[in-house]
């Protein structure tokens, strides 16, 4: 799939812009704070419908303005073309298909991409909860119940914690249906995730070794936020008391880990900085390839700043892998990337919030 043209109103210093985006390499270059990373936040947002950089959609809206709106056609590979926006006037998000109104969350199933930028090292450095998201992200595009399971079991994490935090005591029965459904759903939700890493190894082995060759071999290691091989009902059982005094539900799918390990490197404090951006972006490119294999058409790719991040010969062998996708990408740069020195499709010159097409 691919952006057209990427309409962008009162996001960030960019007041107003419309950027006609070529189908393979579409190159972003200016000084720092010019407003390159804020068209990739822009991309991503209208997939994803938040940030990759902050917690708050808020923060985007350009200072003083009195909306911001994100606009584009999206061209999938078998011709289909949909019309895409996302937007706020006043203090209301609003999400558009077509024209027709839909719930944020929807925007995803119409327009996948997926985003390298500096802060990508934290799905091997940060914290447990970002290794979940990706997993999840790639789970919902390949199981069409995900996003209901999901929803049953943080409704029902929900009403346990609640119970778990009553000052005065409450009846033991009250627990019941709501750690059935924890356990039902919530072991539904681990055998997707199960079935989803064993696909994504293949992937991975395969980036991996173009990136990281000299670590091995590398498996992929998951931990389902409970004790293997117990059943989850029990254990919700058993630990209420627990729980109780903790005042949270400690076991469960969204206690949930994974983890790489490579021949070389068995354990993530054995990788350097620079290798733990690499394993990121082997990981996103794996679940990028493999989103592509499932849906017949590569997500959009968004590089920010890859050349402060990578060496010379790793973005070599990164773009190379994508010329080969192919896929639309969107990359980002204080200067033009050595390796697309020779052919970039379409190369922007930006410059404190304005788009000046060179090629
Ligand atoms: N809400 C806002 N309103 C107006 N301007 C903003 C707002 N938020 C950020 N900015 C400005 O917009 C610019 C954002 O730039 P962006 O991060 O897109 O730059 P960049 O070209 O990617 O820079 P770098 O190379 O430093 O990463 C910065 O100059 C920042 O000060």
């Amino acid at each position: 799939m691919k952006f057209e043209r990427l309409q962008l109103r009162g996001l960030r210093c960019i007041g107003e812009a419309s950027l006609d985006l070529a189908d393979g390499f579409n190159v972003l270059v200016g000084a720092n704070g010019a407003g390159k990373t804020s068209v990739l936040e822009a991309a991503f947002l209208l997939s994803h419908g938040r940030s990759f950089r902050s917690g708050s959609r808020d923060v985007l809206m350009q200072r003083g303005a009195s909306g911001l709106s994100i606009f584009s056609t999206v061209r999938h590979a078998d011709a289909r073309v949909v019309r895409l926006g996302l937007g706020r006037e006043g203090t209301r998000w609003e999400a558009r298909v077509d024209g027709t109104d839909v719930l944020i969350g929807q925007l995803v199933r119409e327009c996948a991409v997926v985003c390298f930028e500096p802060g990508s090292h934290a799905l091997i450095a940060g914290s447990a909860e970002e290794r979940r998201r990706f997993l999840d992200w790639g789970v919902f595009h390949v199981e069409q119940d995900f996003l209901s399971a999901w929803r049953r079991y943080q409704r029902a994490l929900k009403q346990r914690n609640s119970l778990l935090r009553k000052e005065s005591a409450v009846s033991e029965d009250l627990y019941g249906p709501w750690e059935q459904e924890l356990a039902r759903s919530g072991t539904q939700i681990d055998q997707w995730r199960r079935r989803y890493l064993d696909a994504l190894l293949p992937y991975v082995r395969e980036q991996a070794s173009l990136f990281l060759g000299e670590l091995g071999d590398v498996e992929l290691r998951y931990r389902p936020g409970w004790p293997e091989g117990e059943d989850l009902a029990g254990t919700l059982a058993m630990q209420r008391a627990r729980d109780q005094a903790k005042r949270h539900t400690t076991s469960g799918v969204h206690r949930a880990d994974w983890s790489l390990s490579f021949a070389q490197a068995p354990q993530r404090e054995h990788l350097s900085r620079g290798q733990e951006k690499l394993v990121a972006l082997a990981c996103l490119l794996a679940q990028a390839r493999l989103d592509a294999d499932h849906r017949g058409e590569w997500p959009i790719i968004c590089l920010d700043d890859l050349a402060s991040e990578l060496d010379l010969a790793h973005q070599a062998s990164v773009v190379e892998s994508l010329l080969a996708a192919p896929a639309q990408v969107l990359i980002t740069g204080t200067e033009m990337p050595k390796p697309l020195e020779q052919a970039p499709n379409r190369l922007f010159h930006v410059e404190q919030g304005r788009f000046t097409p060179l090629l």
